[in-house]
This record gives structure tokens, sequence and C-alpha cells, in this order.
């Protein structure tokens, strides 16, 4: 047998065994949350940018969420300003503010659109401002002291939480076969701009969309328990157990709330996994055995 034919016959096996997935996921909605953490590497930018042409050439409806936390901090460090973080959600202020929506909705937005238009695809890059798609209001969050057990108001500035999802652009979008690729900024009605934790905002468009699929890379396996270990499937109850006893905490404590409420607004599946693994997507999508924590009710 040649070489070639023994690759072709490789091929084809490996073809014939991602079919039935593939066809599982034709014509339904997938949303990737691509973290700020799982970018970075330009490779893994290239692969993942081909892992999403590849799911619409396939004939899935691919919608990309995109974070930029630290593309964020480094330019705030740039310009001397200082990130600050509670709970895993910085602190806004005005000046914050606008380099985060130049940062998000410029140049990391636009960067992830050219990667997937240069795989042959077309990609459209938004923010929740465009086609009135997300509105906002200023997040309420409180924590509790673990000691005191007192309630205490935390004032974000302008982070927000999406209130109003209008699908009506991402139907047309996927009508149109454009992939939307979404920085997580949006208006509110009181006429500010607000910061939205990109996870929260995948959650939030996944839900308006009856997504089949969420998916979150990031830059760990998925949810480590204790020992660091990899913890397969986690049901609500478990995961709200493990930010309760700090388990879970930092950017992974929105990350898991966002899995809860999804599940709960009807997103079938939820996964986390390592966008640091080249084609985690393709992976998690189209083969038996997924990657990543997989939260399930
Ligand atoms: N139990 C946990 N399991 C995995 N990661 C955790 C856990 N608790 C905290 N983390 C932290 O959460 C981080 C992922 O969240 P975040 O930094 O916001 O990523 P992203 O930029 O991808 O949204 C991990 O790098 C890790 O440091
Ligand atoms: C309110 C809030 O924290 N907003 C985030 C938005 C970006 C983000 O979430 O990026 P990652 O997914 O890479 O963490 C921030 O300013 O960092």
């Amino acid at each position: 047998m040649s070489e070639t034919t023994g690759t072709a016959e490789a091929q084809a096996r490996i073809l014939s065994a991602a079919l039935p997935f593939m066809q599982r996921y034709e014509n339904k909605t997938v949303v990737l949350k691509y973290g700020g953490h799982a970018m970075g590497d330009a490779e893994l930018g290239r692969a993942f940018a081909r892992d999403i042409a590849l799911l619409k050439q396939s004939g899935v409806n691919p919608i990309v969420v995109h974070g930029g936390g630290p593309q964020i901090g480094k330019m705030l460090q740039k310009m001397g300003i200082e990130s600050k973080f509670e709970n895993g959600l910085r602190v806004t202020d005005r000046s914050t503010v606008e380099i985060v929506e130049m940062v998000l909705a410029g140049s990391i937005n636009k960067e992830i659109v050219a990667l997937i238009n240069s795989e042959g695809e077309w990609a459209i890059g938004l923010c929740g401002k465009d086609g009135n798609m997300v509105f906002a209001e200023k997040a309420r969050k409180t924590v509790t002291d673990p000691d005191s057990n007192i309630e205490r108001v935390l004032d974000l500035g302008f982070v927000g939480e999406p209130v109003e999802v209008d699908r009506t652009l991402l139907d047309l979008l996927a009508r149109s076969e454009m992939i939307p690729v979404i920085a997580p900024v949006a208006p509110g009605r009181d006429g500010h701009t607000y910061n939205i934790n990109a996870d929260t905002f995948a959650g939030a468009i996944a839900g308006a969309v009856q997504a089949s699929r969420l998916l979150f890379l990031t830059d760990v396996p998925g949810v480590l328990d204790k020992d660091k270990n990899l913890i397969d499937e986690l049901t609500v109850a478990e995961a709200r157990a493990l930010i309760k006893d700090g388990t879970i905490s930092g950017g992974m404590i929105p990350k898991v709330e966002t899995c809860i409420e999804a599940i709960e607004r009807g997103v079938e599946g939820v996964v986390i996994l390592n966008g640091k693994t080249a084609h985690a997507v393709l992976l998690e999508l189209f083969t038996e055995h997924g990657a990543g924590t997989l939260i399930v009710p």
C-alpha cells in the first residue's frame, strides 16, 4: 500500500467517524466563547479560526463571543491605569470603559474577524450596540464576608449585565451565511456604555438563540478540583458548592455561574474546555470523547 493511499484511508476513517457528529449539529447554533487567555499564540489563533470555518462548512451555525481581559490589562498598564477585580469582574470607571471598548470592539474583534475571513469565510465583527442587539443595566453584585456573614454591595462602576437580547440581527446573519464575532460591550437605556464579562455575555446570547452548545475556551483543561485534577462532569449543585468553598475562584466564578444560568435558560449542553489545545472545538463537537468539563443539570 502506498503512503498516499494509507493517508487517504486514514483521512476517510477520521471523516466517517466524525460524520454522525457533524450531522448532529447540522443547522444547529453553537456559541463559542473565546477567552482572552486562550488567545495570544498566533498558531493557536489560526487553528481556532480554521475550526470556526470548518464548523460553518459542515452546516453548523457558529456564533463567536470573545473576551480579552489580559489584553485590556496590558493596554491599561500602558496608560498608567491599575486593573482591579472584584469576584472576577473588572472595576470599570469612566476612562477604563473607553479603553475596554477600544480593545474589545476594536483591535481584538477585528483580529478574530480577519483570521476567520482568511479561512475563506465571511465573519462580521459586532458588539452589543450593533443592530440594538444587547442592552445592559449596571451590574448589582453583592459579596458575603465568610467570617462575619455580612453582605456588602459592590460598586463596579460601568460593569453591566445583559438584560435585553434581540436576536433579529443574529438570525439575519445566519440566513446570510455570515459568522458573527461579538465583543461584550453594550449600551444601557441610560445612555452609558457598559463593560460586560464575556462569559456572562456569551451566556445571554446562547440563551436568546437557544443554542445547542455553549463552549467556553479558556486556558485550563476545565474545572479543576482542590488537587488540580480535571472534573469531567459537574452538576449545578456541585458547581455551586465548589464556588462556596473557594475551589472555584477568580475568573472561573462568572464562567461557572453563566453555565448554570445557560442550562436554566434551556441551552442543551455547556462545556468549559482548554482553548490552548489546538482544534479543541472540533475535538469537542466532532469526536466521541469530548474534552473539558461538561456542566449538567
Ligand atoms: N477550580 C478551578 N478550576 C479551573 N480554573 C480555575 C479554578 N478556580 C479558578 N480558576 C482560574 O480561572 C481561570 C480562567 O478564568 P479566566 O481567567 O477569566 O479565563 P478566560 O480569560 O478564558 O475567561 C483559570 O486560568 C484559573 O486560574
Ligand atoms: C466586567 C469584566 O470583567 N469585563 C471583562 C471583559 C473581557 C473579558 O471578560 O475577557 P476574558 O473572557 O478574557 O476574561 C474585562 O474587562 O476584563
